[in-house]
């Protein structure tokens, strides 16, 4: 029974060796190869990268890797260590000017983690020419039996000729050299395959998990690239045009603050969340980089107004805006900052001093005490004002209102067309536009908003305003 159970598994195990055929360019290693393949070629060529040759030795295959043995290819070379058995390195005997830099690269195969205690057959080739080193001089000019000995490689060094004697003859002959040296590394392989092939499968594992990592950072890095790609497009694309000149900047003053601004999505948000950036630059120069918002920076304006923004529909407001809703109220504004606010603070000190009430009409409502911030110390501080629409108007409100000038269209295509048109009926200075972005649900930043300064980008979170009614 026991003869027979190890009879099953010899048979079931599956040999196949692996072998690593390497050494400086011109060394002969294509013609040894072809030589054992039984292959008859005239001229060989210089390697690029690698050729695999499949072979035979008792029943167990064979594959050898023919690897480019110029300077550009050998760093290649590591890459095939952890899944080979055994090395084959030969060498061109007959060229003494490279003993040198044959020697160095030697001890580096040799010291590889992933090569030293693997067996190694060194082969001196072309003793066919004249002055060629044998064997035992290879050994002597190498320095092999020390370095071997400290890499643990079990090896042998065999001389031989790649090209057959008898040139003329059908026959391939195989050097006796060769013949010699490749059945000792087969049969040493053979015999230890067990412990070789252990150690072979842990390296390639070892190496796929590396492998694997190194993909899994680079995706991780390519996802992270293409959100921040993705974002820039989307901030791009949306809805606004930060260069956009005003075309009509003269508006008679009177018009200031009229109309109604409706913004909504182009889109409307599923699965991502929104944010809305409002921002504004100077509009008699047109190549300005955005500025601080008027919301909470200083302005050169000399006017004040309010400019309204009413979003739509009701459900979708938590989603574009940034604030949080107060639980009885149905209009919401941006102009209570944080009492940590400078601004927040300075109105305080001006506390209803120099605010006055205005009514907007849109037509169909009266905005009634919507308040126009007046901050001295700012400037003429422009308030902007977002509303929450009113559920009962949606057709009314829906329409510009009736006191902006009667060539704008209904329903203009896209918010900041709609803040740029409230801009220009006001004839502000300034212009203010809208983006309207959509990030990952997962995204922390998915409730900020950005408020652009010359050169940094401020994020603004929920906390940083305070819900208020306007009654
Ligand atoms: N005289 C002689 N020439 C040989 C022998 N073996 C190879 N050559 C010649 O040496 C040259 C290089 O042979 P290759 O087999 O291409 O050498 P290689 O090591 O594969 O070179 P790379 O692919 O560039 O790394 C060829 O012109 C061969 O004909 C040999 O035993 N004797
Ligand atoms: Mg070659």
């Amino acid at each position: 029974m026991g003869n027979c159970w190890g009879l099953f598994r010899r048979r079931n195990m599956r040999r196949h060796i692996v072998l690593i055929l390497i050494g400086l360019d011109n060394a002969g290693k294509t013609k040894t190869v072809n030589n054992l393949a039984g292959e008859k070629d005239d001229k060989v060529l210089p390697t690029v990268g690698f050729k695999a040759v499949n072979l035979i030795h008792k029943d167990t295959p064979v594959t050898i890797y023919d690897l480019g043995g110029g300077p550009q290819f050998r760093e290649i070379w590591c890459q095939y260590y952890s899944e080979v058995h055994g090395v084959i390195f030969v060498i061109d005997s007959s060229d003494f000017s490279r003993l040198d830099e044959c020697k160095t690269v030697l001890e580096e195969v040799l010291s590889h983690d992933k090569i030293s205690g693997k067996p190694v057959l060194v082969l001196a080739n072309k003793q066919d020419k004249s002055g060629a080193l044998d064997d035992i001089d290879v050994v002597e000019k190498l320095n092999i039996e020390p370095l071997v000995n400290k890499y643990r490689c079990p090896t042998l060094v065999e001389s031989y000729s790649a090209t057959p004697i008898d040139s003329k003859s059908k026959k391939i002959k195989i050097d006796p050299g060769l013949r010699k040296g490749y059945q000792w590394l087969l049969n040493y392989i053979v015999r230890r395959y067990g412990d070789i092939n252990l150690r072979v499968q842990t390296d390639i594992h070892a190496e796929l998990e590396r492998r694997k990592r190194l993909l899994n950072r680079a995706s991780n890095r390519a996802s992270q690239t293409f959100t921040a790609l993705s974002d820039d497009i989307a901030t791009q694309t949306g809805f606004e045009n930060p260069n956009f000149g005003i075309e009509n900047p003269k508006i008679e003053e009177k018009e200031l603050g009229s109309g109604l601004i409706h913004v909504k999505p182009l889109r409307k948000p599923a699965s991502v969340d929104s944010t809305i950036t409002i921002e504004s630059v100077e509009s008699d120069n047109t190549s300005a980089k955005p500025r601080l918002s008027p919301l909470f920076g200083a302005s050169n304006s000399s006017t004040s107004e309010t400019v309204r923004i009413e979003l739509e529909p009701r459900s979708e407001f938590r989603k574009l805006s940034p604030i949080i809703r107060n639980k009885d109220a149905c209009n919401i504004d941006f102009k209570n900052r944080p009492q940590s606010s400078p601004t927040y603070q300075r109105n305080n000190m001006l506390s209803g001093k120099s605010s006055q009430e205005r009514v907007i009409e849109d037509g169909n409502r009266t905005w009634n005490h919507a308040p126009t911030h007046v901050d001295t110390q700012l400037g003429g501080l422009r308030e902007i004002v977002i509303t929450e629409r009113d559920p009962g108007s949606r057709a009314a409100s829906s329409d510009i209102a009736p006191s902006c000038p009667a060539t704008l269209p209904a329903r203009p295509a896209s918010a900041s067309r709609l803040v740029r048109r409230q801009l220009e009926i006001s004839g502000h200075r300034r212009r203010l536009s809208l983006r309207y972005m959509q990030r990952n649900k997962t995204s922390p930043e998915r409730a900020s908003m950005m408020i652009y300064e010359q050169k940094i980008k401020r994020h603004m979170n929920k906390g940083d305003f305070e819900k208020t009614v306007i009654h």
